[in-house]
């Protein structure tokens, strides 16, 4: 087993050269001291290898190419039991000696049973070895990371690709002047795709619709079959499916309202089990249940938003189309990678899409706002938020209307979709994603 092991490491140093494009991630994020495990988390397929492919690059710069290897643990050389893990640091300093920092990048480490206890065991005793972990799984993201590894883990919640990014795998340049530019009607058109098909980034380079349905759907069979049902034993994959069905199908999650809709289709499916799904759903980065900004936060229904639009588009029959929904979805998505703490706002004939208490901020997203009777709905909309909760700031996310109104004291800032998306990048910073 060994020399397949060596075998492994020596191909990667002979043969490695990936061809990527760069996503926008600030890699002096990553702490130098405290020394920590870097784990990349998210949703299957959003491109983490490659995120730890592009890190690898980057360190190439500084570090000699033989301190620096990875092992991808799904390779059907390597056997699956801890004495892969145990033979791996003796294996590489018997190859290529043990003078300097060894930078190992571990793809599935999650298939190797009891993983965790020989990340800590190294962490812990050897102060010159960095170890960055990814899996397809959530027992790498931060909320599952097990308990030995908590306080020696740093993640990083890895997400589709951003507008900005998008824009750089179709190959568009953004001009300097957007609103002005003889570019904008194609960077619109290019908007427009972006909202439908998302951002998980094979999708994005898949070359017409067809093959996006496709490959979507692809991923959507493999995120419930194994992310879900296998690794939390679900017993009844038929139901969990129905309910998934109807939340890709429902604005909002009641988990009571859930249980009587799911009975009048034959489905007899609990409340606690109903909310075990929904956390699994969670867990995998597939949905983000959104809490109402509210003191007494039970009597409302969660909103549930999906970790890329095009599963709307794909397999949703209500919101497939629906380009207002959709938008909010993308906007959603926005606000998650910047990592900002999000609600929504609700109170009597009236709803605030999104709330960001820590900015006082009011985000209200809408397609058309050029009917009289949907913008004068947003705005009341946003007016009654703002006196209810007192937070002044009011943005309208609209398709493509800038500007700034004033209604009964509240100053709304109207708001183009793609500058909303491109703010982060038009101001050169670059989205955390840490969580
Ligand atoms: N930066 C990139 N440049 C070019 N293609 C990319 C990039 N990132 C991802 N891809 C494409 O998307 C696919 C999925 O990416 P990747 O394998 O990194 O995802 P992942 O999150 O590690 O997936 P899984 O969770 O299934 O292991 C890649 O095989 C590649 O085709």
């Amino acid at each position: 087993m060994r020399e397949e092991l060596a075998k492994i490491l020596v191909e990667w140093q002979e043969s490695w050269t990936p061809e990527l494009i760069e996503r926008d991630f600030d890699f002096s994020l990553i702490p130098k001291r405290p020394r920590k495990v870097i784990t990349f988390a998210g949703c299957r397929r959003v491109g983490k290898t490659y995120l730890m492919f592009q890190l690898i690059n980057e360190l190439s710069r500084v570090v000699p190419r033989e301190r620096i290897f990875y092992i991808n643990f799904e390779d059907e050389r390597l056997e699956k039991n801890i004495g892969t893990l145990t033979d791996l640091i003796p294996t590489i300093e018997e190859l290529y000696g043990k003078e300097e920092e060894l930078y190992l990048f571990l793809d599935e480490i999650q298939n190797i049973p009891n993983w965790d206890s020989w990340v800590r065991r190294v962490y812990d005793s050897r102060k010159d070895i960095r170890l960055f972990l990814s899996g397809s799984s959530s027992k790498l993201s931060s909320r599952e990371i097990p308990t030995s590894l908590r306080g020696r883990a740093l993640t990083f919640e890895v997400f589709p690709l951003n507008f900005g990014e998008f824009l750089r795998f179709k190959g568009f340049d953004i001009p300097e002047k957007i609103e002005f530019s003889s570019k904008k009607p194609i960077l619109l058109n290019l908007l427009r795709e972006y909202v439908l098909y998302g951002g998980f980034p094979e999708v994005v380079l898949a070359e017409n619709v067809r093959i996006k349905r496709l490959i979507v759907r692809d991923y959507f069979n493999t995120i419930i079959a194994l992310d879900v049902v296998e690794r939390y034993s679900i017993r009844n994959p038929e139901d969990l499916r129905a309910f998934i069905r109807l939340l890709l199908n429902s604005e909002y999650t009641s988990l009571g309202k859930a249980v009587k809709a799911l009975k009048s289709s034959g489905y007899s499916i609990s409340k606690s089990t109903l909310s075990n799904y929904l956390r699994y759903l969670e867990e995998v980065y597939f949905v983000f249940p959104l809490e109402v900004y509210s003191p007494n936060r039970m009597k409302y229904p969660k909103k549930v938003y999906f970790v890329d639009t095009s599963f709307l588009t794909f397999l949703s029959v209500r919101f497939s189309g629906n380009f207002g929904r959709l938008m909010e979805n993308a906007v959603f998505i926005e606000l998650r990678r910047r990592g900002e703490e999000i609600n929504y706002a609700s109170g009597d004939n009236w709803e605030v899409d999104f709330v960001l208490p820590e900015k006082e901020t009011l985000i209200q997203v809408s397609y058309d706002v050029t009917s009289p009777e949907t913008f004068e709905r947003e705005v009341r909309a946003l007016k009654k938020a703002s006196a209810e909760l007192g937070f002044r700031n009011a943005k309208l996310i609209t398709w493509d209307r800038d500007g700034r109104i004033e209604k009964g004291g509240v100053e709304i800032e109207l708001i183009p979709l793609w500058k909303f998306l491109l703010e982060y990048y038009l101001s050169e910073r670059k989205a955390p994603l840490i969580s």
